[in-house]
C-alpha cells in the first residue's frame, strides 16, 4: 500500500476529515494560491500521493489570480457573507498530535553539545520524540500547532455542487484532460492548516517492540524553524516533515468537504477516456478507470524513508524521492463508496454528494474506518436520503426545518400520487402502522392484489368503484377485438395502425358502410373463407374507432412552464367526474372518456355483441389464434366469454369483473386501510403502495423503500413463454428473476420482510396442460416433467435460491403459489395480513 494511502486509512478514523500526506500546496500554483494554501471553496482532487490538487475556487471570480487555469462553463461565484466561516486559530495547540495509535510523546530538550541550533520553537524544546508499540500507526505532529476553518452555510455549497457537478467533470476531463475518476471531485468546506508538520506511518506484519522517532527542529536562513525526522529504527518507516520553506500558515493537514459523483454505472467507468464533443459527452465518456477496493494494494514506493541504525543523524526529508504513479489510481475516500451506493439505490438521481461530516458522524470509536457499505448502512439509519430539484441526492444531515429546498425522497415521489390519502412520508416522522409495498413486473397482479385488499378491508369504497370500472372493461374488450382482428385480418387493420389511427371516414375498408352506433347487419353463420372472416372483422372496426373517439379528449394538460404533460392513468375513483383509461396495446396512448362517450361505447358494444361473439367463436378464427399462439383467455382483461352480460346497457361490473379487468398503473398510489381486530391481531392502519411494473416505471420504486415493513413481490409464473410488453427481447420469468435479485440484494431493504407471490398459478397450469413445454423456454428445466407441480417447484426453487444468495443478511422468506384473481386468494390476503402484523408486533412497537 502506498504510504499516503496507509497514512490516510489510519487517520481517517480520527474523524477530522481527509488527512493529507502532502500538506504543502503544489508550487506550480500561482502565489495567490500558494501563500494561503487550500481555501474554502476550492475544487480539486486528492492525488494518489496524498496531496490536494487544486483546480479552481468557487468563491472568487473567474478572473481572480487563483483561477488562472480557468473555470467551468456557466461559472457562478458562490458569494460568502461575513460570518459564513467559523475560524478556530488555535484549534491545535503547539506540540499537538493526531495519532492512530497510542503514542508516547515528549519534548526534546535543547542540547548544545549535540550541535543543535540554539532555537526555541513554538512547541518548546528542540522537537519531539515519539514512540509506540503498535504494529501499525500513522502520526501527525504539529510542533507549532494549527488552525481550523469551516463553512457554516454548507447547504449553499451542497446545492452549488449538485447544480454544477456535471460541468465540473466536463471541465476537468474534457477541457483540462485531467482524467479524474468519477467521484473524485472534492469541494472544500473546511480545512485544518499548520505552519509546520511532521507525518509518519508504518505497518509491520508483527509487532517488533517499540518504534521511536524524533522530529527535530533546526533554523533555516530566513530565521524560521524547520523540522526533520530522525530515527534509530531498522524497520522502514515512511515519514515526511515540512514545509521546506517555513513561514506561512498554508499547509493543509486535514480537508473536509463534499465529494461529488455523477450517475454512471461502475462498469461504464472502465476504459480509456474517449475524445468526443463536449455536448455529446455522456458521463461514461468522461472518466478513466475506477476501482473501489478500499486500500487496494498499489505499488508502494513513494517518499519512503529507509532509516538505518546509524544513530541520530538519519536521512532527512529532503532525501526522499517522490515518485508519481503514471496511471491514475483510485485514492480511497469513504464518501466515494457512499456516493456509489446512493446512486445505486436512488436510480432517479443524476448526482450524489456526501459531506465528510456525514460519515464522520457515524464513526464509533474505531481504530480503522469501517468499509463503505457499513458506513452507508449506519447513515441510512441516521439520516433520510433527500433529493434536490436538479436530480441530486444526499444524506440530509441538517435540521430539515431549516432546509427549504429539499424534501425526503419518498415525499418527492408521493407528490405525484393523485390520491387523496397520499401522505408525505418522513423517515423520522411517519405515521404509525404497517407499510406494505407491492412490487413486480407489469401485469404481475399488483393492482389486482390491491383490489383484493380493498374488496376485503375497504368494502364500501370497493363497491363505489364498480361502476367507474366499466370504461376499463370496455377498453379491455376492445383490445381483445383488436388483437383478434390483427391476427385474422391484418390487411384491414394494419393500414389503420400505420396511418396513425385514422377516423372512420378514412378507414381502408370503404367497401362496408358502417353507420355510427346503429346495429350492424353482419354476415350470419361461421365464415369459412378468409374473406368471410375479413368481412366479419370489418364490421367491428367502428368499435376500434369508438375507442379512438376518446382520444379526442384532453389527454395532455399544460403545466405552468407551458410544457405538455400527459394526464396520468389512475386506478378508478368513483368520485372522479371522468375516467382516465390506459390501453395495454402497443400504442399505449392514454385517453379520457366522458360519461357520454362511455355510454355511447357501451351501446356500440351491445349492438355489436353478436358479431363479436361470432368472430370470437368462429372455428377458423380459433384455429388462426392457436397457430399464432395467441391465448386470449389467458390475457389480462379477458371478457369475451361474458359478452352479452358485460355489454348490456345497464351493466354494472361485478366484484369479480373489477378484479379481472386490467389497467396499467402509471403512477404510484398509496391506499390506506383500517384493519379491524380479528382475534389473531389487533386493529391497525395499513398503507399499501401500488407502483407501475413496466421498465419505464421501475425507477420510481426506490422512493418507497424507506420505512417499508414488508414487500409483496409478485412473480407471474405463467410468463415463462412470454416477453415483456415493453421489451420483446426479455423473457418475463427472467425479468422477474432479475428484479427479484435486485430487491433481495438492496441494502435499503435488508431489514424488510419479503413475501413472494408466485402468481398466475392457474394460468401456468392451463398452459402446461395445453402442452406448452417449459423446457423450451427455460433452458435449465431440461427434461423434467411438464406437470404443474414439478414446474412450479422448480421455478420456486430458483426464486428461493436467489433470495438466499443475494440477501445481505439471513432472513426468512414467505412464499406462496397464488392466483390473485381467484376468490380463494381472499383467504390468503388475511393470512398475509396476520403474518405481517405478527411480524411487526414482534419487531417493533408500531401497532
Ligand atoms: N388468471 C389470472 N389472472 C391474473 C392473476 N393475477 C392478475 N391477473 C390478471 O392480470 C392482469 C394484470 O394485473 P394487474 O394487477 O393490473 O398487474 P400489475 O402488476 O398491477 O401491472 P402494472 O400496473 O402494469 O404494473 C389483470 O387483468 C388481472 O386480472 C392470476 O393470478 N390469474
Ligand atoms: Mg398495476
Amino acid at each position: 500500500m502506498a504510504d499516503s494511502q496507509l497514512y490516510s486509512r489510519l487517520l481517517l478514523s480520527k474523524g477530522a476529515g481527509y488527512p493529507l500526506w502532502l500538506p504543502e500546496p503544489y508550487d506550480d500554483l500561482p502565489p495567490a494560491y500558494t501563500d494561503g494554501g487550500v481555501s474554502i471553496g476550492d475544487v480539486g482532487v486528492i492525488t494518489s500521493d496524498g496531496a490536494f490538487d487544486f483546480v479552481f475556487n468557487i468563491c472568487v471570480p473567474s478572473d481572480h489570480p487563483v483561477n488562472s487555469v480557468g473555470v467551468p462553463e456557466d461559472f457562478e461565484v458562490a458569494a460568502l457573507s461575513h460570518g459564513d466561516i467559523r475560524r478556530a486559530p488555535r484549534h491545535y495547540p503547539p506540540g499537538s498530535d493526531v495519532s492512530s495509535a497510542k503514542l508516547k510523546k515528549r519534548s526534546l530538550a535543547f542540547s548544545a553539545s549535540s550541535g543543535d541550533n540554539p532555537i526555541i520553537p513554538a512547541g518548546g524544546g528542540a522537537g519531539f520524540s515519539i514512540s509506540t508499540s503498535s504494529r501499525e500507526a500513522a502520526v501527525l505532529l504539529l510542533p507549532d500547532g494549527g488552525a481550523s476553518m469551516d463553512l457554516r452555510r454548507k447547504q449553499l455549497f451542497r446545492d452549488y455542487a449538485l447544480k454544477h457537478a456535471d460541468r465540473w467533470y466536463r471541465f476537468l476531463n474534457k477541457d483540462l484532460g485531467r482524467m479524474v475518476e468519477n467521484g473524485s471531485v472534492y469541494l472544500i468546506t473546511g480545512v485544518d492548516k499548520a505552519a509546520s508538520w511532521g507525518v509518519a506511518c508504518f505497518s509491520q506484519d508483527t509487532s517488533e517492540g517499540e518504534v521511536s522517532l524524533e522530529l527535530k527542529a533546526s533554523m533555516v536562513a530566513t530565521g524560521n524553524v524547520k523540522y526533520s525526522w530522525t530515527s534509530t529504527e531498522v524497520s522502514p518507516i515512511a515519514a515526511r516533515a515540512g514545509p521546506d520553506e517555513p513561514g506561512n500558515l498554508n499547509q493543509a493537514v486535514f480537508l473536509r468537504g463534499y465529494k461529488v459523483m455523477l450517475r454512471e454505472r461502475f462498469a461504464g467507468l472502465r476504459g480509456a477516456v474517449k475524445v468526443s464533443p463536449v455536448e455529446d459527452a455522456k458521463p461514461r465518456d468522461l472518466f478513466p478507470r475506477k476501482s473501489y477496493v478500499p486500500y487496494s494494494d498499489v505499488k508502494s514506493s513513494s517518499s519512503r524513508l529507509e532509516f538505518t541504525a546509524t544513530g541520530s543523524s538519519g536521512p532527512t526529508e529532503g532525501d526522499a524521492v517522490v515518485e508519481y504513479f503514471p496511471e491514475p489510481i483510485h485514492v480511497y475516500h469513504p464518501a466515494d463508496m457512499i456516493n456509489e451506493l446512493i446512486l445505486q439505490d436512488v436510480q432517479t438521481a443524476s448526482v450524489a454528494v456526501t459531506h465528510d461530516s456525514d460519515w464522520i458522524s457515524v464513526l464509533q470509536d474505531e481504530s480503522i474506518i469501517p468499509e463503505g457499505h457499513e458506513l452507508y448502512r449506519r447513515l441510512l439509519e441516521k439520516y433520510p436520503l433527500s433529493t434536490s430539484e436538479e436530480g441530486g441526492v444526499f444524506f440530509n444531515s441538517f435540521d430539515t426545518s431549516r432546509e427549504i429546498s429539499e424534501s425526503p425522497v419518498s415525499e418527492i415521489a408521493l407528490k405525484q400520487v393523485p390520491e387523496k390519502n397520499a401522505a408525505p412520508l418522513h423517515a423520522h416522522n411517519r405515521e404509525p402502522g404497517v407499510r406494505l409495498l407491492l412490487l413486480g413486473q407489469s401485469e404481475s397482479g399488483k393492482s389486482t392484489l390491491l383490489r383484493q385488499f380493498q374488496r376485503m378491508y375497504d368494502h364500501e369504497n370497493f363497491e363505489k368503484q364498480r361502476i367507474s370500472r366499466r370504461p376499463i372493461i370496455q377498453s379491455n374488450i376492445i383490445n381483445s377485438i383488436r388483437t383478434i382482428i390483427s391476427a385474422v385480418a391484418p390487411k384491414i387493420i394494419s393500414p389503420r395502425i400505420d396511418s396513425g389511427r385514422s377516423s372512420p371516414a378514412e378507414a381502408s375498408v370503404d367497401s362496408i358502410s358502417v353507420p355510427g352506433s346503429i346495429a350492424i347487419s353482419a354476415p350470419e353463420g361461421p365464415g369459412n373463407s378468409s374473406s368471410d372472416i375479413e368481412a366479419l372483422a370489418a364490421t367491428l372496426l367502428p368499435l376500434l374507432d369508438a375507442e379512438d373517439g376518446y382520444e379526442r379528449g384532453p389527454s395532455v394538460v399544460q403545466n405552468l412552464a407551458g410544457q405538455l404533460i400527459p394526464l396520468p392513468a389512475v386506478e378508478m375513483n368513483a368520485e372522479q367526474t371522468y375516467e382516465v383509461v390506459r390501453r395495454s396495446d402497443a400504442s399505449r396512448v392514454p385517453f379520457i372518456g366522458s360519461k357520454e362517450l362511455e355510454t355511447e361505447t357501451q351501446l356500440r358494444l351491445q349492438s355489436m355483441c353478436g358479431a363479436v361473439v361470432r368472430l370470437w367463436k368462429n372455428p377458423d378464427v380459433q384455429a388462426i389464434l392457436k397457430t399464432k399462439k395467441i391465448h386470449l383467455e389467458d390475457n389480462p382483461g379477458f371478457f369475451l366469454d361474458d359478452l352479452s352480460r358485460v355489454t348490456a346497457a345497464d351493466y354494472v361490473p361485478s366484484a369479480d369483473d373489477v378484479i379481472m379487468s386490467r389497467v396499467e398503473t402509471t403512477e404510484p398510489s398509496q391506499h390506506t386501510f383500517e384493519m379491524q381486530p380479528n382475534g389473531h391481531t389487533p386493529s391497525s392502519t395499513w398503507s399499501i403502495i401500488d407502483v407501475g411494473g413496466s421498465k419505464t416505471q421501475r425507477h420510481k420504486w426506490l422512493t418507497f423503500f424507506e420505512n417499508v415493513n414488508a414487500i409483496i413481490f409478485l412473480a407471474p409464473l405463467s410468463g415463462f413463454d412470454q416477453c415483456l410488453a415493453e421489451d420483446s427481447t426479455i423473457n418475463r420469468i427472467e425479468d422477474s428473476w432479475t428484479i427479484w435479485k435486485e430487491i433481495c440484494s438492496s441494502i435499503l431493504l435488508a431489514q424488510v420482510d419479503l413475501i413472494l407471490f408466485l402468481n398466475k398459478y392457474d394460468v401456468l397450469e392451463r398452459k402446461l396442460k395445453a402442452g406448452i413445454q417449459l423446457s423450451k423456454h427455460i433452458a435449465g428445466y431440461q427434461d423434467r416433467s411438464n406437470d404443474v407441480k414439478t414446474a412450479s417447484a422448480y421455478l420456486k426453487n430458483k426464486f428461493t435460491a436467489i433470495h438466499e444468495s443475494h440477501s445481505s443478511k439471513r432472513r426468512s422468506l414467505h412464499s406462496f403459489f397464488t392466483s390473485v384473481t381467484d376468490a380463494s386468494s381472499v383467504s390468503l390476503v388475511s393470512t398475509v395480513r396476520d403474518m405481517v402484523v405478527r411480524q411487526n408486533l414482534v419487531t417493533s412497537d408500531l401497532l
